[in-house]
C-alpha cells in the first residue's frame, strides 16, 4: 500500500469546505483504488485520521464492498459520459481498527471528470436507526400476536400504529387508519361527552387509566370496548405518543345489562313469571339462535313453567305438574340429576320421546338444560336453551347460561321466600288452611259475591275437650287431631265453600249462598263425620266438635259481628252437651256478655283476694276420727252473689286464671293448716283440688316446696287432688310433676275415680296415695246393684294397691254403713258436714271431738256395766260414730 499527498483533488475551496462540514462521511477513491479524499465525518466513522488513509489503497478502510464497487466501474456509456453520476446505495458493516462495529448506509457515486474516473462514497452511521427499526419489528411481531387491539397515536391522537388484532376487531388495516384521529375514527359523535372527557383525563394522568366505551367498527356495528390508555412523554413532560390497549367487552357488557334488567325487575317487585319472560326475551336478543325457558321445580319435584315466551303455549302448559325423573326430557332429567343435560337431537334422544312432538313441530331440535340450585343446594329450577339445529352450546351460550342460572336462582329463591312469608302470614302452618287474616278476606269475598236474596252461613267450630287431649296426650297428639279434623271437615263441604283455622282448636266454615236449613245439613254431616275416634298410636281418641252458626245478612252484615255471633252460638252448643250445633239467636249475645262479665269479675276477685276456702271433714270409718279436710273454693261476688266452683273453675280454666287459683288454694290451705296447728287443732291432712292444667306446669313441685317451707308444714300434711284426665298420657309433663310431688312427700289423691277411663294397669304405676269414689256411685250405692258393684271393685283395687279409699258425697247413715261394710277407709259428705268456713270448721271439729269422746265414754261405760264372763269390753268401729 502506498501513500499519496493530500489533497489530491483540485476542488474549489468552497466545495471542500462544504464537504468538510457534511454530516455524512465522504471518501473519494481514484481509479487506481487509492483514497484521495477523506473528510472529517469519515474520520469520525472510521476513527482514523485522514493522514492515515489518504493515498493508501481503499482496502485500508476494511470495506470489501467499497473495494468491489469501486472496481466495478461502470462503462462511460453506462454512466452517461463526462460528469455523469450514478448513485448506488447499500447497507454495510464497518469494522474499525479498535474492533468496534457499526452499520452504515453506503451510497456510491461514480464520477468521470477530465478523463479521470473517481468513485465518491457517502457513508452514514445508521447503527441506531437499524437497531430502532429492528426493535419496532420485534414489537410489531409481539403486538400482532396478542388478541387485544393496540393503537399508538402521536400527541394529536393521530394513529401511527395499529396491530393485527385491531384490524380483526375493527376491520381497518393500518394503511386505512394511519394518520386519522383515533377518537373520531372509533367513537365518532355517538359517545357521550363525559366518557370522552374521562378518556382525555386518563391520557393526562401519569399512570393512565381504563374506560369502557361504545365504539364502532368499519361497518358501523357497535363494539363495547375497554380502553386502557397511557401517554408517553418527552423529557419535558409533553405527551409524545399515546398507547391504548382495547379489549372487546361486548359479551360482558351484554351479560351485565341482562343482569341489570333482572335485578331492577326484582327490585321493582315484578311478578316472577314476568321476570322469567323478560329474562328469556333478553337472552334471545343476545343469542338470537336460541329459544330459552325457565322452569320452577317445587319441593315435591314437580315442574312449573315460569317463562318461555318463544315456546308454544300448549307445550308449556303440558309441562306444568310433570314430575322430574331420569328420563324426563332435558329439564326433568337435569333437575333430577342436578347436572346439565344436553340432548343434541330431540328426535332420537330416548329422554325426549314422550315430549318431542311439539318442540319438533316448531323447529326446535336440540335442548340443553342446566339445573338452578338454591344456596342450600336444592334444585329449584332449570334454565334451558332450545336450538333450531342439532348442536351443542357455544362458549357464548355457556356464558349466558352461567349468568341466567345465577339470576334464575336469585329470582326463584326470592319468590319462594316471599311465598313462604305469604303462607306464614295467611295460612296456618299445621293444617295448611287459611288463617284468621285470610279468612276475613274470604268471608268478605263471600259476602261481596253473595247473590241477592241469598245467604252466607258462617259456622264457628270448637273441638270438644281439646285441652284434655293436649294436656294429657301431649301436643303432637293434639296436632294430629287438628290435622285429621281439618281433613274430615274439608270432606264434608263443597269445593267453593271455605274452611279456615282461627287458631287453637277453633275453625270457621263459610258456606256461600247457603241458608240456615242447608247450613244445618252441613253441620249434622260434620258431627257425624267426627263420630269415628281418631287412632293415635294404640289409643283411640274420641273426637267431636261444637258448632255455632250465624247467617248473613239475617244475623249481621259485618264480618266481626258474624264471627262473634257464631262464637256465642258455639258456646251454647257446648253447654248443650257438646258434639252438636246451635244457630245464633239474639239472647245468646246476652249470655256471651254475661260470660265476659263473669270472667272479669273472677279476675278482680283473684286480684282482691276475694276467693275463700271452705273445709269439709273426712272421717275414718274405722274409728270415726278425723282423717283430713278437703279445701273447696268459694266465691261470693257482690253483684253475682255466690258462684259455684262448678261454674267458676271451668271459667277460670277457659280464661287462663286456673294457674293462679291453684297456687292460691295451696297457699291458703297451708296457711290455714298452720294456723289450726298453732291453735292446737289436730287435723292430719288437707286436700287441695287442682285442675289438670296445674299439673302441666313443671314448677309445681318447687312452688309447693316453697309454700310448705313458708308455713313450716310437713309434706305429708298436704294432699293434692287430681282428676283422671291428668293421667291419660303416661309420658305427659303431668306424670313427671306428680312424681316430683310424691318425692317431696306430698300426697296425691285421684278424685272422681270411676268416671273416667283410666286403665287399672296404669293406676298401679301412678304415684298416688288415695282413691276417691265419685259422688254419683255413692248416691246410688244402696239402691243400684251396679253402683254397689263399682264401689266394691274400686275398694278392692284400692286395697290391693294399698291406697286409702275415700267415698265422697255421703249423705245418709245407710250409705255410710254400707260403704264401711264394703271396706271404704274414709267417708266425706253432708252426713258429717258440708264445706265450712275455717272458723265454722274449727267449731265443728271441737264439737265432733267432744261428741266422739262422750260416745266412746258411754260405750265404754255400757260395756263395763254388763261384762259377760271372760269377755273383753267391745267397741263398735262402724256404727254410731260422730
Ligand atoms: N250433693 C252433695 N255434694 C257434696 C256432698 N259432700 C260434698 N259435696 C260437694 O261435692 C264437691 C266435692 O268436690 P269435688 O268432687 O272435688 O268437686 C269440686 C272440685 O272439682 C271443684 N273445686 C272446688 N274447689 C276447687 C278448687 O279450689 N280448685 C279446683 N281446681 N277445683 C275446685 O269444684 C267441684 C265442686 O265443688 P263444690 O261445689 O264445692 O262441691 C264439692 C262439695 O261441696 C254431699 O254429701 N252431697
Amino acid at each position: 500500500m502506498r501513500t499519496r499527498d493530500c489533497p489530491v483533488v483540485e476542488t474549489p475551496d468552497f466545495l471542500l469546505a462544504a464537504l468538510e462540514r457534511a454530516n455524512d462521511a465522504v471518501v473519494i477513491i481514484d481509479s487506481d483504488l487509492h483514497v484521495s479524499y477523506f473528510n472529517a465525518a469519515a474520520e469520525l466513522i472510521w476513527r482514523l485520521d485522514r493522514t492515515e488513509v489518504l493515498g493508501r489503497h481503499v482496502s485500508c478502510l476494511g470495506l470489501e464492498e467499497l473495494r468491489q464497487q469501486s472496481v466495478a466501474t461502470p462503462a462511460s456509456d453506462q454512466i452517461g459520459g463526462d460528469d455523469a453520476i450514478q448513485d448506488r446505495c447499500s447497507e454495510i458493516r464497518i469494522e474499525r481498527r479498535d474492533g468496534s462495529r457499526i452499520r452504515a448506509a453506503l451510497s456510491l457515486s461514480h464520477v468521470e471528470a477530465g478523463g479521470q474516473h473517481r468513485t465518491i462514497a457517502f457513508v452514514r452511521d445508521i447503527t441506531r436507526e437499524i437497531e430502532r427499526r429492528e426493535r419496532m419489528a420485534l414489537l410489531t411481531l409481539v403486538a400482532d400476536r396478542t388478541n387485544r387491539a393496540v393503537i399508538v397515536t402521536d400527541r394529536d391522537l393521530k394513529i401511527i400504529y395499529t396491530n393485527a388484532a385491531f384490524a380483526g376487531l375493527f376491520g381497518y388495516s393500518i394503511g386505512e387508519v394511519s394518520g386519522r384521529q383515533a377518537i373520531d375514527l372509533l367513537v365518532g359523535r355517538h359517545t357521550d361527552r363525559r366518557t370522552l372527557a374521562r378518556l382525555r383525563h386518563w391520557i393526562g394522568e401519569e399512570r393512565g387509566g381504563e374506560e369502557e366505551i361504545l365504539a364502532y367498527d368499519k361497518n358501523g356495528d357497535e363494539i363495547w370496548i375497554s380502553a386502557n390508555v397511557k401517554a408517553f412523554r418527552d423529557g419535558r413532560g409533553r405527551v409524545k405518543y399515546t398507547f391504548a390497549l382495547l379489549t372487546d367487552i361486548s359479551e360482558t357488557k351484554q351479560l351485565r345489562s341482562l343482569q341489570q334488567l333482572i335485578l331492577s325487575a326484582l327490585a321493582d317487585e315484578i311478578p316472577i313469571t314476568e321476570i322469567a319472560d323478560r329474562l328469556c326475551r333478553r337472552v334471545e336478543e343476545i343469542a338470537p339462535d336460541v329459544v330459552s325457558s325457565l322452569l320452577h321445580i317445587d319441593a315435591g319435584g314437580l315442574v312449573h313453567p315460569l317463562g318461555g315466551p318463544s315456546l308454544p303455549e300448549d307445550y308449556s302448559r303440558a309441562l306444568d305438574g310433570v314430575a322430574i325423573g331420569p328420563d324426563v326430557g332435558s329439564c326433568g332429567s337435569a333437575a333430577f340429576y342436578g347436572k346439565p343435560v344436553l340432548a343434541t337431537d330431540i328426535d332420537t334422544d330416548p329422554r325426549w320421546q314422550p315430549y318431542k312432538t311439539r318442540p319438533l313441530e316448531v323447529g326446535l331440535h336440540a335442548c340443553w338444560s342446566t339445573p338452578i340450585k338454591s344456596k342450600d343446594g336444592r334444585v329449584i329450577g332449570t334454565f334451558a336453551f332450545y336450538f333450531r339445529e342439532s348442536r351443542p352450546p357455544s362458549r357464548w351460550h355457556e356464558r349466558i347460561v352461567d349468568a341466567c342460572v345465577h339470576l334464575g336462582a336469585l329470582a326463584i329463591e326470592r319468590w319462594e321466600a316471599r311465598a313462604q312469608i305469604a303462607r306464614l302470614a295467611y295460612y296456618d302452618m299445621l293444617t295448611g288452611l287459611p288463617n284468621r287474616a285470610r279468612l276475613r278476606d274470604l268471608i268478605a269475598e263471600a259476602i261481596r259475591t253473595c247473590h241477592p236474596g241469598k245467604h252466607v252461613a258462617l259456622a264457628f267450630l270448637d273441638v270438644d275437650n281439646f285441652k284434655d287431649v293436649n294436656d294429657t296426650l301431649g301436643h303432637s297428639a293434639g296436632d294430629e287431631l287438628l290435622v285429621e279434623l281439618a281433613q274430615r271437615l274439608r270432606a264434608q263441604i263443597q269445593p267453593h265453600d271455605m274452611l279456615g283455622r282461627l287458631g287453637g282448636d277453633e275453625f270457621v266454615i263459610v258456606l256461600p249462598n247457603r241458608d240456615a236449613g242447608e247450613a244445618a245439613l252441613v253441620a249434622s254431616r260434620i258431627t257425624e263425620s267426627l263420630v269415628v275416634p281418631l287412632q293415635i298410636g294404640t289409643r283411640q281418641v274420641p273426637m267431636s266438635a261444637s258448632m255455632g252458626i250465624s247467617i248473613y245478612p239475617d244475623n249481621a252484615t259485618d264480618i266481626d259481628a258474624l264471627i262473634q255471633q257464631a262464637d256465642a252460638a258455639m258456646y251454647h252448643a257446648k253447654r248443650a252437651g257438646r258434639s252438636t250445633y246451635r244457630f245464633f239467636s239474639a239472647d245468646m249475645n246476652r249470655l256471651a256478655e254475661q260470660r265476659l262479665a263473669h270472667s272479669s269479675a273472677l279476675r278482680s276477685a283473684i286480684a282482691n283476694d276475694a276467693l275463700k276456702l271452705h273445709y269439709q271433714p273426712q272421717i275414718r270409718t274405722s274409728d270415726g276420727a278425723i282423717h283430713g279436710v278437703e279445701a273447696l273454693a268459694r266465691w261470693r261476688d257482690p253483684v253475682l252473689g255466690e258462684v259455684s266452683p262448678a261454674k267458676f273453675i271451668p271459667l277460670a280454666e277457659e280464661c287462663g286464671l286456673i294457674e293462679q287459683i291453684g297456687h292460691w288454694s295451696i297457699r291458703e290451705a297451708c296457711r290455714q293448716m298452720a294456723e289450726w296447728r298453732e291453735a292446737g287443732l289436730d287435723i292430719p291432712c288437707v286436700s287441695v283440688n287442682l285442675s289438670p292444667i296445674n299439673f302441666q306446669n313443671p314448677s309445681l313441685a318447687s312452688v309447693v316446696t316453697g309454700i310448705l317451707a313458708d308455713h313450716g308444714l310437713p309434706p305429708e300434711m298436704l294432699m293434692l287432688e287430681v282428676t283422671e284426665g291428668v293421667i291419660l298420657n303416661e309420658r305427659s309433663v303431668a306424670i313427671e310433676t306428680m312424681n316430683a310431688l310424691r318425692k317431696l312427700g306430698v300426697g296425691l289423691s285421684l278424685d272422681d275415680f270411676g268416671t273416667g277411663y283410666s286403665s287399672l294397669s296404669r293406676l298401679a304405676h301412678l304415684p298416688i296415695r288415695e282413691l276417691k269414689i265419685d259422688r254419683s256411685f255413692v248416691r246410688d250405692v244402696e239402691a243400684d246393684p251396679s253402683a254397689r258393684a263399682i264401689v266394691t271393685a274400686v275398694v278392692r283395687v284400692g286395697q290391693s294397691l294399698q291406697l286409702t279409699v275415700v267415698a265422697e258425697g255421703v249423705e245418709t247413715d245407710g250409705q255410710r254403713d254400707l260403704l264401711a261394710e264394703l271396706g271404704c277407709d274414709v267417708i266425706q259428705g253432708f252426713l258429717y258436714a258440708p264445706a265450712l268456713s275455717a272458723a265454722a270448721f274449727g267449731r265443728w271439729l271441737l264439737d265432733h271431738s267432744a261428741k266422739r269422746a262422750s260416745a266412746m265414754l258411754r260405750r265404754v261405760g255400757r260395756c263395763l256395766a254388763r261384762p259377760p264372763a271372760g269377755s273383753p269390753p267391745h267397741v263398735s268401729t262402724t256404727k254410731g260414730l260422730g
